[in-house]
């Protein structure tokens, strides 16, 4: 059945339907208050045939650089170097665009002021984390340091450049190795689908340069746990968080909760939470 278009309605482009955009989709197909799915982009339309044709109201399926013609918000949950292509067009549109794979924004940032130049905006949900709400209150006042230390299960990190480029086995570990100490803008190079969260945090408080992380491969944990220390004038404050993984070992459940949550806050009469 295609839904016709109530008045008012936000129209929802997603482009990439993985272990994220998939249930992004089906939240919208089955109801957000004041939303509606109205397109997706797929690197494949054959794999997402069956996904496509079991939702109520089907989406077009569009070319990635195309959803902001078809939406007022645009969901960015696909590899990080497509980023640009998603982003690009539909803030010169004047849209939203949500971006999961924060850390490609730091090799973007100019989005940012393309975006403010058309009337658009860029909307990075807390994902993976917890507490950005915290962090941007605090820095309102000063912030003295960002510190955050992320484990994950061997499965996680498989791949990421800097074990690649470092020729580091980490398929044999007995014992949790501390793979990478730094700056979030440097874990974000190396471990551009591992430490997206790590980037949402800097943002959210002292920046990509000052915000320090580590990066532990961990073969005694099956989730991916995040620890965070703040020091600011206002607080101090430890969080931590320990996410199950979904279909992507790489990604936590949470992830695309986070979004559906940060979408339907969009309309919803009660919200609750900065
Ligand atoms: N901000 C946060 O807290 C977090 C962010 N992330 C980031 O979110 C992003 C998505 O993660 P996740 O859903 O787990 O990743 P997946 O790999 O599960 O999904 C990505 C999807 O994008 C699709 N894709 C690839 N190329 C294109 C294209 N050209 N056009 C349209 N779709 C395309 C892939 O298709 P195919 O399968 O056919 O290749 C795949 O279905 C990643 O960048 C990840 O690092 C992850 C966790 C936390
Ligand atoms: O899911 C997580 O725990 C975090 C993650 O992958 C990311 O930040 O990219």
């Amino acid at each position: 059945m295609t839904g016709s278009k109530a008045p008012n309605e936000l129209q929802v482009a997603i482009a990439g339907l993985g272990s994220i955009g998939t249930k992004i989709a089906t939240a919208l197909d089955q109801g957000i208050e004041g939303l509606a799915l109205s397109a997706v982009a797929v690197r494949d339309p054959a794999k997402h045939q069956a996904f496509l044709s079991s939702v109520r109201r089907p989406p077009k399926v569009m070319p990635i650089d195309q959803l902001g013609d078809a939406a007022d918000i645009v969901v960015e949950c696909a590899p990080s170097n497509h980023l640009r292509s998603i982003v690009e067009p539909a803030v010169k549109r004047g849209k939203a665009a949500v971006v999961v794979s924060v850390g490609g924004l730091l090799d973007n940032f100019d989005l940012v002021d393309l975006a403010r130049a058309n009337g658009g905006r860029i909307l990075v949900p807390t994902g993976a984390l917890i507490g950005l709400d915290a962090v941007n209150a605090a820095a309102v006042g000063t912030i003295h340091s960002v510190k955050m230390v992320t484990r994950k299960p061997i499965d996680g990190l498989r791949g990421a450049p800097f074990i690649v480029q470092n020729k580091i086995d980490i398929d044999n570990l007995r014992e949790p190795l501390k793979l990478f100490e730094g700056s979030a803008r440097e874990g974000a190079k190396g471990f551009p689908a591992n430490v997206n969260v790590a980037v949402a945090l800097s943002l959210a408080g002292i920046g990509p340069d000052r915000t320090q992380m580590q990066v532990w491969a961990d073969p005694t944990v099956t989730r991916n746990v995040h620890r965070i220390e703040v020091e600011a004038d206002s607080a101090r404050f430890s969080m931590g968080i320990e996410n199950v993984p979904s279909e992507n070992p790489k990604t936590g459940m949470i992830t695309a909760l986070s979004v559906i949550a940060l979408l339907r806050k969009q309309r919803a009469t009660l919200c609750v939470g900065t």
